[in-house]
């Protein structure tokens, strides 16, 4: 009796929690309801049930995504809507089971084509797995279970043990499903504009427009939308995505190229291989798939624990038989202890990151969180993240017959497209002053050095000390003395050099971020050390360093360097979190642990990191770091919550001749307690109220 209650009280709570719309004010049910001229009433209903769904994970995240890449995830995946049909039958055979088993048990026999119906997933699961991944899992203890309580009469158990079933299969897919969504925004973007040039200008068109022999430009920072061939041009391409190979490739004319690498620096013209669309669609599928495999690895921890769990409880409900009866036998199948982490466990990771994403702190990857507690080093990069988006202009240089005015407008002219911040800075500052800007060809970019570019018949260089070296550009004295002077007051210079000769400088005041200074502290506070790397020169960088406290620094560093700094840290087993801006930053952010990037930033970052803070608030990192180690809190007590309640139950039948009785009202109890706790709020302090 107890038990049946119990269970009444159950279902109806995941019931109303899956089912919950009430919070979700922006957009009414009817909305979704209402059918779409291209859309089918059942298709609708499904996207309504799946946006009821989304609503335990909060729309923030959503709305999140949607801002970074223009667009929000919204299809609706065959697999997806097979999981929704399957719980709404597990939910109404449950309801229906329940309800005749307590006014007219005989009619049970009725709900015997719905549980066949439910018991095929189980068994299909345990023998896929089984079979081709030689694995004993969670399923096979549900299918045993399962059938076992149905050839002895336990209608009410087999209905409320396959509703579960469902429950734990749709949140376990709706988290997985989370951590796919990341690389579509990468895929959206690409696939609708590229940049070509028809007749000598360069024009954007839509990719399904692209004919045979048009000439595609990819610029540096961009991704190369299709497979192709280089006509002209040399480049670093990063190719981590498609080959894994942690060097970035050098390509010149002649070599292939392909669609979703990351072009690092340089300017490439390309001849189309394959008809844009079908790469595009070919890859995306393929590349998903193989992301989504490689996740699902190591996703589940929660699962792993689960399946080991497997073995020992087949064994013990066949112990229990001669002591306990079938009643017995099933009672510790029910209690094994997997059941209740397959459902508190992906509910803690949503419950997370809905929680993150209410604080600004889009959390794409859901694996981070359980990197996110070892994390003992923070790398920041300088310019861009712990100082402002954009430096503001300071001082304009000159040191040839030039005018402030032809230098702004030179190298604007040359900045433009560019996403440096120092880009935008001069680019700002020219709009400013109500420049036209010169026409600027044949431009090439040097990631981590600067812009080589023809502007009016002149080769045009912008960029730092070491780039005009690195071209046989001669500095005079003067330019030396003054970027030193720059230097001391924490300034940075471009050198800007117009047909060979140095023409000017200029001089950026680098505005530090608000929070900068308290989330150093912060994580110093955690017995976390923090360093810099910049491709900035010594100075600046050093003089940042102390100015906010930080450990350690590297100035002068190019974009293979940071990453490599960041291996090298890892290699004397820290577990390193990166957090950056710029294109330079992307080989890091991925050979980071865990890697952070801020709105506003260039998309080669924006793409590759796995955190993004919405906001642009350095403050949240050590927001992150407790929350990393609240999960880890809460993942354990989760475990806990399940294992004792278990352990109690078998006990119970192995020693007190316990039945399922004594199992049902255990698992409840735990399963009670640990969705509880798998979707408190959670608590964590405000940087900002504290420090200041
Ligand atoms: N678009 C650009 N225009 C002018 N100079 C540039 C440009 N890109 C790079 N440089 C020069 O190269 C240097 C190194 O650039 P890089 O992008 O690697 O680092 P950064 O942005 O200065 O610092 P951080 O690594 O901290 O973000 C810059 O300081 C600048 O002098
Ligand atoms: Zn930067």
């Amino acid at each position: 009796m107890i038990a049946s209650l119990l269970a009444v009280v159950t279902v109806s709570y995941l019931t109303a929690r899956l089912a919950k719309v009430s919070n979700h004010k922006e957009k009414p049910l009817h909305a979704y309801l209402l059918p779409q001229p291209q859309q089918t009433l059942a298709e609708d209903c499904h996207a309504a049930f799946e946006q009821k769904i989304d609503s335990l994970l909060g729309t923030r995240r959503e709305q999140h995504l949607e801002t970074l890449n223009g667009f929000a995830p919204r299809q609706i995946s065959e697999a997806t809507k097979q999981d929704n049909r399957y719980l709404v039958v597990a939910a109404l055979n449950a309801g229906i089971t329940i309800a005749l088993g307590a006014v007219a048990p005989l009619w049970l026999i009725l709900t015997v084509p719905l549980s066949l119906y439910l018991v095929r997933r189980p068994f299909q699961d345990a023998w896929q797995s089984l079979v081709h991944e030689r694995r004993m899992t969670v399923a096979l203890v549900d299918a045993i279970a399962v059938s076992a309580a149905i050839l002895a009469g336990f209608w009410q158990v087999t209905a409320i043990g396959l509703f579960l079933y469902a429950v734990a299969l749709k949140l376990l897919n709706t988290s997985k499903q989370k951590s796919r969504q990341q690389l579509g925004g990468l895929f959206m973007r690409v696939s609708t504009c590229v940049w070509v040039q028809r007749g000598g200008v360069e024009t954007e068109i839509n990719i399904a427009d692209l004919q045979e022999d048009d000439v595609v430009v990819v610029r540096s920072g961009e991704i190369i939308p299709v497979d192709g061939i280089i006509l002209q041009g040399i480049a670093l391409v990063d190719q981590r995505i498609l080959t894994g190979e942690s060097q970035p490739a050098e390509k010149q004319g002649g070599d292939d190229v392909f669609a979703f690498t990351l072009l690092l620096s340089g300017r490439l013209e390309l001849k189309v291989c394959k008809s844009g669309q079908q790469t595009v669609a070919a890859r995306i599928g393929d590349i998903l798939q193989k992301t989504a495999d490689y996740k699902n690895q190591h996703e589940c921890r929660a699962e792993q624990i689960a399946d080991r769990a497997v073995a020992p409880t087949l064994l013990l409900s066949v112990l229990a038989l001669p002591i306990s009866g079938m009643s017995g036998a099933i009672g510790v199948l029910w209690s094994c202890f997997g059941y209740t982490m397959r459902i508190s466990s992906p509910m803690s990771v949503m419950n997370f990151l809905r929680h993150a994403s209410e604080q600004q702190i889009l959390i794409k990857d859901g694996m981070a969180l359980d990197v996110l507690p070892g994390i003992d080093t923070v790398i920041f990069d300088k310019t861009g993240t712990l100082t402002e988006e954009q430096p503001e202009l300071h001082l304009i240089h000159r040191f040839a017959q030039h005018t402030d005015n032809d230098i702004l407008a030179f190298a604007a002219a040359a900045e433009h497209r560019q996403s440096h911040p120092i880009a935008s800075a001069i680019i700002t500052a020219a709009q400013q002053q109500g420049l036209s800007l010169p026409l600027a060809e044949h431009s090439h970019c040097q990631v981590g050095y600067g812009i080589e570019v023809c502007i009016a018949g002149q080769a045009t260089h912008i960029g730092s000390t070491r780039f005009m070296e690195s071209v046989g550009i001669a500095l005079p004295e003067m330019a030396i003395h003054i970027q030193t002077q720059a230097e001391s007051q924490g300034h940075s210079v471009v050198m800007l050099a117009i047909g060979g000769l140095l023409a000017g400088a200029i001089e950026l005041r680098p505005q530090l971020r608000p929070s900068a200074h308290a989330t150093v502290q912060a994580l110093k506070a955690r017995g976390i050390h923090t360093c810099i790397i910049s491709g900035d020169r010594e100075t600046p960088t050093r003089n940042l360093a102390e100015k906010l406290g930080i450990d350690d620094y590297f100035a002068n560093t190019l974009p293979e360097q940071k990453a490599q700094i960041a291996q090298r840290l890892q290699a004397e087993g820290r577990t390193v979190c990166f957090i950056g801006d710029g294109i330079n930053d992307a080989i890091a952010l991925k050979q980071a642990d865990i890697s952070v990037s801020l709105k506003g930033a260039t998309t080669a970052a924006t793409d590759t990191a796995q955190i993004i803070f919405m906001d642009g608030d350095l403050s949240h990192l050590p927001t992150l770091i407790d929350m990393g180690q609240q999960f880890q809190k809460t993942q354990h007590q989760n475990m806990w919550i399940s294992v004792v309640p278990a352990a109690i139950s078998i006990s119970g039948i192995m020693l007190l001749h316990g039945g399922l009785a004594l199992a049902a009202v255990m698992f409840y109890l735990g399963m009670g307690l640990s969705v509880r706790n798998a979707i408190q709020p959670i608590q964590l302090s405000n940087l900002k109220n504290h420090d200041n």
